[in-house]
């Protein structure tokens, strides 16, 4: 039996830890120095190795991957991950939000959001605790990616209250954690990846969870399976419900009141793309207020409440 004080103070350490990292790898603003970090982590490590019955699903030690799999098991989404529709010009964007007006008989609000350059995943909780994460796959069937998800520093083990919903987002590679990994497999004299995309995509498909959790992951989660699992009544409302339940969500998001607005946003991003610390193809345009998207509804394979700007390639780097 183990003393309570020892049960206490594994319990202080993980929340402590939990924080310091949702800080970190969340907020980007962490509040104590890599060392203070480290030295609470050996503490807890301790009292784990002392003490295995203590260790949680939710310990900052599990982000460390362990296993090796055999294979991915098959995941069916009950709800499918649909894709979007591409446009490549403002008269594609006019026309879009033209049907949209003529569909609703009014002017729409609509938000932007920068599309990641990352693999799209899908996120199962119940209770507020991370059961199951899964690649997109075909948008019907994807594969089981648990395992690796879970070493994804920005990816919540826990949320910030006890709700049961699937979340959908982008698991991307940032610029640097790409140069620095081709750079090692260079030195290696491994095959090099192309992108970022195929590098995140690579590390998630990993059998030895161990190698993802060093590949330096991140996340941008940017909508829900069922709108009816979240309080918020538009999209705007739900990416700040998914921030304040503990997700990481894309900062660059804006709501437009006209379609003027929107291919502001999309010329001012076309021109920031290059500096931002990870990649982006283009930039998703979605009628901002739920019940106007259940309106307008899906067609065979995506929404007419949203499409896709994709910008041009960008130019080879020399
Ligand atoms: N295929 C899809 O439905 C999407 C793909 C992406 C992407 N790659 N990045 C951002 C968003 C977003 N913010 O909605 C979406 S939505």
């Amino acid at each position: 039996m183990v003393e309570d004080s020892v049960v206490k103070r594994a319990k202080e350490l993980r929340e402590q830890l939990n924080q310091y990292s949702y800080e970190y790898y969340v907020k980007d603003a962490p509040s104590v120095e890599d060392f203070v970090y480290d030295s609470l982590y050996q503490e807890l490590v301790d009292i784990e190795n002392r003490h295995p019955e203590l260790v949680t699903e939710d310990s900052p030690t599990q982000r460390v991957g362990g296993r090796v799999l055999e294979g991915f098991e098959k995941v069916v989404h009950n709800v499918p991950l649909y894709s979007l529709n591409d446009v490549f010009n403002k008269e594609d964007i006019t026309a879009f939000d033209q049907r949209v007006q003529k569909a609703l008989g009014h002017q729409v609000s609509y938000t932007c959001e920068l599309k990641i350059d990352g693999l799209s995943v899908s996120l199962r909780y119940e209770d507020g605790k991370l059961v199951q994460g899964a690649t997109r796959g075909d948008g019907s069937v994807g594969e089981d990616i648990t395992e690796n998800l879970k070493t994804v520093r920005s990816i919540p083990l826990k949320l910030k209250n006890s709700v049961t919903l699937e979340a959908r987002g982008e698991c991307y590679m940032p610029k640097k954690s790409f140069m620095r990994l081709n750079q090692n497999r260079e030195e290696e004299g491994q095959d090099i990846f192309a992108n970022p995309r195929n590098a995140a995509a690579g590390s998630l498909r990993q059998l030895d969870t161990k190698i993802t959790a060093k590949r330096n992951l991140s996340t941008f989660l940017y909508s829900v399976a069922d709108t009816n699992s979240l309080s918020s009544s538009s999209q705007y409302e739900a990416l700040q419900e998914l921030e304040d339940l503990g997700f990481q969500t894309n900062q660059e998001r804006k709501l437009c009141r006209s379609i003027d607005e929107v291919w502001d946003y999309i010329e001012d991003f076309q021109e920031k793309r290059g500096d931002l610390p990870y990649e982006i193809d283009g930039v998703v345009i979605k009628v901002n207020d739920f019940d106007q998207q259940e309106t307008l509804g899906y067609t065979v394979k995506a929404p007419r409440w949203a499409i896709a700007y994709k910008f041009p390639p960008e130019e080879a780097q020399t």
